[in-house]
């Protein structure tokens, strides 16, 4: 458990800070009454007690509770600022580590399980530190001197104390042992909720459309269902054992008891000495049961931890020892193969974008477009040949140069919940306002934009929900042509644009292409019939190549593609643009 806090927060030692120190001596403070209450007894019965004596005790007393309640609010307050700014370190570094992982661990984990680690998981770890941790060790330190202050009383009286302690131990590792086991399980029930909560949240839009609340919500109460199984299942397991643990412990009082009476009669102890036990025992027994429960609490949330860790270990793209800087930005692909696992997608992919030229992938639904596309800016490592810009392997180069010399537009654009000029700023942060707006006009979305009630404060709303499909490609675009990488990689939009939108987002796709060498996955034929080169692709082969005459000429899957669309085209009620990607 300790192993897994410290692997997740980095620091060896700094689990025992100041905070601990304070909790320690505020727990030596608080046996200190214990003392004076031995003084008091034995005083009062020699009666030899005196209201001036009994004034100072109560003073010394009140003493105690003062200095007691300041050093557990300094522990407190320490214990808190200490574990939150470990865990503000922790979080950063995981939003740093899962920016270098590769796209495919994304694919295979659903994005609910991973916010739930990275916001509730986060927390449990930090309730640990701010918390649980100092709770434990109070309740332990405090028995210990408890302990050494009857051993140095009457060794005899405080060994029928201590007794039970060996006894009861065992039951607490149990109880530890069960709780690792079915709180991992309670965690991933805890984590599939939050995945379906956010698909639900995320869907609810098509859900109303296709009527399916009550099909989706069975999902999402399935999932509730089986976190409520999962929670009763780890306390009716583990709550008997650590009762049976406190029971076993305070068998010591029994103990104590028995001894204490057999001793008494037998002449062999003082009765104040018995008194004194039986008060002091309660400081001793309390604070245990009170440390098994908070330290099984802790394993509970030590699973937090696990997941965290889990997600820490998983291996970023590996980077360059020596990254390497491209000069010219042709983009090659020799005889690439790549699998999703086991699910082999593309096979011996071979071709070259010459630089400043324009190359169009067409081909039907998965025949891996997008998945080409992708291994240029190293999304994934492929398994066998080489992807190349200007001559470098992508691998040579440093993730971050190689992502800055690509922008890339998708065919659904997220936009930010921000103003639509912070979202065309992402392209280059520290873009002035004019840059922005001059982005904005080159990719033809300033004149709507001022049209709205806030123009470029607007709110884009959650993905860009305020805004239609064809409006949130064109910002997509302005934020592109901000950053000005000489690489564009583009995600045609695949819906049918209205035919206003549909031009001006092909002006806009022209603009972004002049000067630079694009890759656009093109899924309306129409619009690459000037590109400078098409590759065909299909089930993960590049099977035709050519220009749009050549293609169409010959009887192969491009012509068939054409002449479907050219079919689908005549239903269409209201005629669309003639314009197509070009070279401007
Ligand atoms: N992250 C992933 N994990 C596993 N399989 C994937 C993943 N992404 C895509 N695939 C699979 O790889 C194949 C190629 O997908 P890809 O998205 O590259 O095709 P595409 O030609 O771009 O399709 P579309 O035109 O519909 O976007 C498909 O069978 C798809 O199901």
């Amino acid at each position: 458990m300790f192993k897994t806090i410290r692997s997740i927060t980095g620091q060896s030692g700094k689990m025992l800070t100041r905070a601990t120190w304070y909790t320690v001596l505020e727990m030596i403070v608080n046996a200190a009454p214990a003392g004076l209450l031995f003084v008091v007894l034995a005083s009062l019965l020699q009666e030899e007690v005196s209201l001036q004596r009994m004034i100072w005790w109560t003073v010394s007393l009140l003493v105690m509770f003062a200095l007691q309640a300041l050093l557990a609010s300094r522990g407190q307050i320490e214990a808190q600022s200490n574990g939150a700014s470990i865990m503000k370190d922790v979080r950063l570094r995981l939003g740093e580590h899962l920016r270098k992982l590769p796209m495919g661990y994304f694919s295979r984990r659903d994005q609910g399980e991973i916010s739930h680690t990275l916001l509730a998981n986060v927390d449990e770890v930090e309730m640990i530190l701010t918390h649980l941790f100092n709770q434990v060790i109070g309740s332990i330190i405090l028995p210990i001197v408890s302990a050494v202050f009857l051993l140095f009383i009457d060794w005899r009286l405080a060994l029928a104390v201590i007794i039970s302690v060996p006894l009861a131990l065992p039951l607490l590792f149990w109880s530890q042992h069960l709780m690792g086991k079915r709180s991992m399980k309670r965690q991933a029930a805890a984590a599939a909720l939050q995945s379906r909560l956010l698909e639900y949240i995320q869907t609810i839009r098509l859900i109303k459309a296709h009527n399916q609340t009550g099909q989706r919500f069975t999902r999402l109460d399935q999932a509730m269902a089986r976190l409520r199984d999962d929670s009763i299942r780890v306390e009716v397991i583990t709550s008997p054992v650590v009762m049976l643990f406190s029971m076993i412990l305070e068998l010591g009082f029994v103990v104590l008891l028995l001894t204490g009476t057999y001793l008494l009669e037998g002449g062999l102890l003082d009765t104040s000495i018995f008194f004194i036990f039986l008060a002091v025992s309660m400081k001793f027994y309390q604070p245990l049961r009170s440390a098994g429960t908070a330290l099984t609490q802790m394993r509970f949330m030590a699973s937090a931890g696990e997941r965290i860790r889990e997600l820490f270990a998983q291996e970023a793209l590996p980077e360059p020892k020596h990254p390497r800087l491209p000069n010219t930005f042709n983009i090659e692909l020799e005889n690439v193969d790549f699998a999703y696992g086991d699910k082999k997608i593309l096979n011996g992919i071979q071709f070259q974008v010459p630089e400043n030229n324009l190359v169009a992938l067409v081909g039907p639904s998965g025949a891996g477009k997008s998945t080409i596309a992708g291994l240029i800016s190293r999304f994934w490592d492929i398994n066998g040949g080489a992807v190349k810009i200007g001559g470098i392997d992508v691998r040579e180069m440093q993730s971050e140069e190689l992502l800055a010399m690509i922008s890339t537009v998708q065919q659904q654009p997220y936009l930010f919940n921000e103003s639509i000029e912070a979202n065309i700023r992402k392209g280059k942060p520290n873009a002035t306002i004019e840059e922005v707006i001059e982005a904005a006009q080159a990719a033809h979305c300033h004149e709507f934009i001022i049209r709205l009630p806030q123009g470029y404060d607007t709110v884009a709303g959650e993905g860009g929900a305020a805004l239609s499909g064809g409006e949130r490609q064109r910002i997509a675009i302005a934020r592109a042509m901000l950053k000005n990488a000489p690489i564009v990689v583009l995600d045609e939009a695949t819906a049918s644009l209205d035919p206003e939108n549909e031009v001006y987002l092909q002006r806009a796709i022209n603009k972004l292409a002049q000067n630079k060498t694009v890759l656009v996955i093109a899924h309306r034929l129409k619009t690459i019939q000037s590109a400078d080169r098409i590759l065909v692709v299909d089930k993960g082969k590049i099977i035709e190549v050519g220009r749009h005459v050549e293609l169409v000429t010959q009887n192969g899957l491009y012509h068939r593609l054409w002449l479907e669309q050219q079919r689908l085209g005549g239903w269409r009620i209201k005629g669309g643009s003639s314009e197509g990607t070009k070279r401007a």
